[in-house]
């Protein structure tokens, strides 16, 4: 099989290695001519055969759609495109029907594995018509890891169901590498403790919470065990937000992947305005001590001005109770 791939990134580029040393002939097209094959995606759709597969690893948003766009320019119908970059799942539906426009048919795909799936293999979630499944399985099934294939490749559903499923995986995601952190962070923080990275190593066999996150986190203390050459700033590339989005619009609780999300967020302020705030009415309320940006503990707030109580006014005057025979209040 030969399929065309256009994005030879970080992910794109090691992919193109995989499925060629799996035997799918590959010709790469990105931007940058250093790792292209071909200079342009007209040269591209003339070296393919029909029906041309196309496998595109862009970044999600603007470029994918730039490049669906010009896809349409230079394929035919019967022509299979295959998203495989981190997509929004609604997205999906519209490139499905821009490329549909045309003849030309669409799988979206998720994609798992980071720069280990070179070797390790990635881990497939795909959507789509299944015929156009069947038609990139070969490619599908070189890129995934050896053995059983529904350990690491599902058809989800229709067009959108590969990122829905990817970006549900990327929330996860977010909850689980929170979970490890946290929990690094409680055992750094008690003297009881001799070697904290010791501890997570032990994890690795046999305990209820071993998985890969915690071999890596294994790796990543190996050697920095404080961390000390990497600063407590974390990015978030969409999907966790798109999938905390998705739980307040299904209504759906989402508590742990939300609270990672927002710990994100809070680890790229220096300085946090909503906790300055929460200080400030501590202090305003009830005379607690504030630190200075950075430095010491102020004293207390100004006494508290006293304001006096209003004179307590006369009650009410209310008609007598009706008692009834048996003497009680009704
Ligand atoms: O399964 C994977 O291989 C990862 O999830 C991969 O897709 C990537 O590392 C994330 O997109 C990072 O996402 P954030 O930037 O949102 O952490």
């Amino acid at each position: 099989m030969h399929i065309g791939l256009i994005g030879l990134g970080k992910m794109g580029f090691s992919m193109r290695e995989r499925l060629r040393r799996n035997g799918i002939d590959v010709t790469g097209f990105d931007r940058n001519p250093v790792p292209s094959d071909v200079m342009s995606l007209t040269e591209l759709a003339a070296v393919l055969p029909s029906p041309r597969v196309v496998w595109v690893m862009v970044p999600a948003g603007k470029v994918t759609s730039d490049v669906v766009r010009d896809l349409v320019e230079v394929l035919s119908p019967g022509d299979l495109v295959i998203d495989g970059g981190n997509s929004r799942y609604d997205d999906d539906l519209r490139t499905a029907d821009t490329l549909g426009k045309s003849g030309i048919r669409f799988v979206d795909c998720g994609v798992s594995g980071g720069i280990w799936g070179q070797e390790n293999g990635y881990a497939l979630m795909a959507g789509g018509a299944a015929e156009d499944i069947d038609l990139a399985m070969p490619v599908f099934d070189a890129l995934r890891p050896r053995g059983d294939r529904a350990r690491s490749f599902v058809h989800a559903g229709s067009v959108g169901a590969g990122h829905y499923s990817k970006m549900i995986h990327n929330g996860i995601e977010y909850g689980l590498m929170q979970a490890y952190a946290e929990g690094f962070e409680l055992l750094s923080g008690k003297g009881i403790i001799d070697d904290p990275p010791a501890v997570m190593k032990a994890w690795q066999d046999g305990t209820v919470i071993r998985s890969w996150l915690l071999d890596l986190m294994v790796n990543a203390l190996d050697g920095d065990p404080e961390l000390s050459r990497i600063a407590g700033y974390a990015e978030d590339s969409g999907e966790g937000r798109w999938t905390v989005q998705e739980a307040v619009a299904s209504g759906i609780p989402a508590p742990a992947i939300t609270a990672a999300l927002y710990a994100r967020f809070a680890s790229r302020q220096e300085e946090s305005p909503a906790m300055k705030m929460v200080a400030a009415l501590r202090q305003q309320f009830g005379g607690h001590t504030v630190q200075l940006p950075g430095g010491p503990q102020m004293p207390a707030g100004p006494e508290p001005e006293v304001v006096p109580e209003p004179e307590a006014a006369a009650p009410p005057r209310l008609p007598p109770a009706a008692v009834d025979e048996s003497g009680s209040p009704e």
